[in-house]
């Protein structure tokens, strides 16, 4: 996508870079984010210096930013941050012709404090309480670990399973948080790029092609996404053929997202597809899931499908607890906000909430890459190795880095 943030307009860099880094320096939350096929770059900043945690009920929420890890929390609780400050970029129009509607960068910190540290690696070493950190599993564990999904499904404890793992990538000592930014947006622009940053949570960056619930007026929207390969020749979306296998893991997809609107008795829907698109130089198939609110009474359904819909079978699994145990056994990490859900909330009338997929957790000097693959009966371990090696990379190309650890 051709926008400002790649002809010379280097003052739109230049202010969003300080923006960034005065907000973070002042224990701000934030959040950036670029909707898929939208020139519009969103910023919300929570000055409140507070931490909230939040029940999902999204219709009754004041504009934010949602962020919610894999697992559960005991108290079904989210992350969020509220819309302090809330305004949006238009990255076909030169700085000088909209910076009057731009939050001035002296509102971000108080007029006594320095902004001697502007340039400094603002990039806060963060955890969660509790939190399992682990060291990357080596290909022979993953591909291990494959095989055991396999067999689970083979004597029918499960349908599917996802199982994921994580890298960590060294980043550059010129690591620059906005070209990383510009380059995704510049990249994938079927893709919700984001940002996120809370302090004591963490720094976040990403790419995701999944939208988990998505309402505006009395529409409700959701997809299935699943089965992956890489984009070939001059038509890939043309020219694709699709095996048995990832036939079978999408279609699981769709029928887990069916199952919860059984489960509530909501039989009116319109489904399309499935079909392939494109996210990043990957191809995935993806059916569509219409409602509307309205027409079926169903007012609330953005937060009853988000909590029976989270975690989908696109990153968990089929049956969803009998899965969920099984990663929870196995897997030797703790997934944190990857695979979780992120997106704002009730901001211009709209709820749009994604999968946390092809993302990266920031921290001092290093990156964590995240990558999940669906495993059916017919999985073949190396390739499904090689799928999370190609969907990291889609967030891993960006980031400006070195030698991997
Ligand atoms: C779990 C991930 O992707 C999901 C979404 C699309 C395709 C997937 C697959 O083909 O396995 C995964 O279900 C990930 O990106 O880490």
């Amino acid at each position: 996508m051709q926008t400002t943030l790649d002809t010379n307009q280097i003052s739109l860099e230049v202010y969003l870079r300080n923006l960034i880094s005065l907000s973070l320096l002042e224990g701000h939350q934030v959040a950036i984010w670029r909707k898929p096929k939208s020139h519009f770059l969103q910023v919300l900043i929570d000055k409140t210096g507070e931490l909230k945690r939040i029940t999902p009920n999204l219709e009754e929420l004041s504009s934010g930013f949602i962020v919610h890890p894999f697992e559960d929390q005991e108290d079904k609780k989210a992350f969020f941050l509220t819309a302090d400050t809330y305004f949006k970029i238009n990255l076909q129009t030169t700085f000088e012709e909209q910076r009057i509607y731009l939050e001035p960068i002296s509102s971000i910190i108080p007029k006594e404090k320095s902004t001697a540290d502007i340039n400094k690696n603002f990039v806060a070493e963060n955890k969660f309480e509790n939190e399992r950190i682990a060291e990357p599993c080596s290909k022979t564990d993953f591909i291990h670990l494959v095989e055991k999904g396999i067999k689970a499904v083979e004597e029918g404890q499960l349908n599917k399973i996802v199982p994921a793992r994580f890298k960590k990538i060294k980043l550059n000592d010129n690591f620059d948080l906005v070209s990383s930014l510009k380059s995704l947006i510049q990249s994938y622009p079927n893709a919700f790029i984001n940002f996120f940053h809370i302090p004591t949570v963490g720094t976040w960056i990403g790419a995701s092609p999944e939208i988990l619930i998505h309402t505006k007026g009395d529409e409700f929207y959701t997809i299935s996404l699943a089965g992956t390969q890489k984009a070939q020749g001059d038509n890939p979306l043309k020219s694709v053929a699709w095996t048995q296998k990832e036939i079978e893991e999408q279609a699981l997809v769709s029928r887990y997202i069916v199952d919860c609107f059984k489960k509530i008795r909501l039989r009116e829907y319109d489904e399309y597809g499935p079909k392939t698109v494109l996210a990043g130089n990957l191809l995935h198939l993806r059916s569509d899931f219409k409602v509307n609110m309205t027409a079926t009474n169903f007012p609330q359904l953005g937060s009853v499908m988000l909590k029976l819909l989270h975690p989908t079978s696109a990153v968990c699994g089929m049956p969803r607890e009998m899965a969920f145990d099984f990663l929870s056994k196995n897997e030797n990490f703790d997934r944190s906000l990857f695979a979780g859900f992120i997106g704002p909330v009730n901001i211009e009338e709209e709820t749009t909430i994604y999968v946390n997929l092809r993302t990266a957790r920031l921290m001092q000097g290093y990156a964590i890459l995240y990558a999940g693959a669906g495993v059916t009966e017919d999985s073949i371990p190396e390739k499904e190795w090689e799928e999370t090696e190609m969907k990291c990379d889609i967030i891993g190309e960006h980031l400006n880095l070195e030698n991997k650890f």
